[in-house]
């Protein structure tokens, strides 16, 4: 009967397997940085009369910093390297960085992860140096992350999210790295998803509400707020209250 229902049923889609090890993402998920980078990237657009617009954005979000400088040069003519982009972009984040802050949620469920004794990593496409700007006034959080992995520039990453190396390579780096099947992937944007599900992972997005219906599909399930994630739905232990 039950090989009956399997060929028959399309509902039947194994979901929500039970989780070992989770993988954050940290831009537009932990932090509100996203809203951060946007102030940076429009500030040196607008310097030459430019909309960082949010179609260009959702392209850019989750790459390494070579790949989105290149895409919002070509999208917008600036004229710019990469290099100079980079350089201008440094100096942009260094300020902004310091007003970030944890998003709604975030707190709550990495402690309680934590002390449930889950293994816990980070998964960003950010540089060393973004990563460090970002994170310094929360460093007591961020100590509770291993592995923490900065595609922007670990040599091992060959390529940002969209693709899924960047996932590979924080699983592999886990103390006892895991079948990916029973690992948890949380991400805000489509190029994580996508890299997250390419890895063999189950994926719990937030994304914000400007993403389009058929962007969030790919996601095992998509969330308002890391608030409304309960993590008894992926076989981890249900908060205590
Ligand atoms: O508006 C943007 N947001 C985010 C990125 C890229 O996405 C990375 C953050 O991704 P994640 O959410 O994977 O940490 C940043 O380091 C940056 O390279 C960007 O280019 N532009
Ligand atoms: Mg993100």
């Amino acid at each position: 009967i039950l090989r009956c229902l399997w060929s028959t049923s399309t509902s039947l889609r194994p979901r929500n397997s039970h989780v070992t090890h989770v993988i954050f993402d940290m831009d537009g998920l932990l932090l509100n940085t996203e809203d951060l980078y946007t102030e940076a990237f429009q500030n040196i657009c607008s310097e030459y009369g430019k909309e960082y617009t949010w179609s260009i954005k959702m392209h850019c979000m989750g790459q390494k910093p070579d790949a989105s400088a290149k895409y919002t040069i070509d999208q917008l003519n600036l004229p710019l390297t990469t290099e100079q982009w980079k350089e201008k972009l440094g100096k942009q984040l260094n300020v902004v960085f310091s007003r970030s802050k944890l998003l709604p949620g975030a707190k709550k469920l990495v402690s309680h992860l934590k002390s449930k004794g889950i293994p816990i990593a980070i998964c960003s496409g950010s540089s060393k140096a973004a990563f460090v700007a970002k994170t310094s006034h929360h460093s007591e959080f961020f100590s509770q992350f291993d592995p923490i992995v900065l595609c922007g520039d670990d040599p091992e990453v060959k390529h940002g999210k969209p693709h899924p190396d960047a996932y590979n390579v924080t699983n592999s780096r886990f103390a006892f790295p895991p079948n990916p099947k029973t690992v948890l992937v949380f991400e805000d944007a489509p190029n994580g998803v996508i890299a997250g599900v390419e890895a063999g992972m189950q994926v719990v997005m937030v994304p914000d509400h400007r993403v389009p219906n058929t962007l969030t599909e790919k996601a095992t399930v998509a969330l308002k707020s890391l608030e409304d994630f309960k993590p008894e739905d992926f076989g981890l232990p249900a908060y205590d209250e």
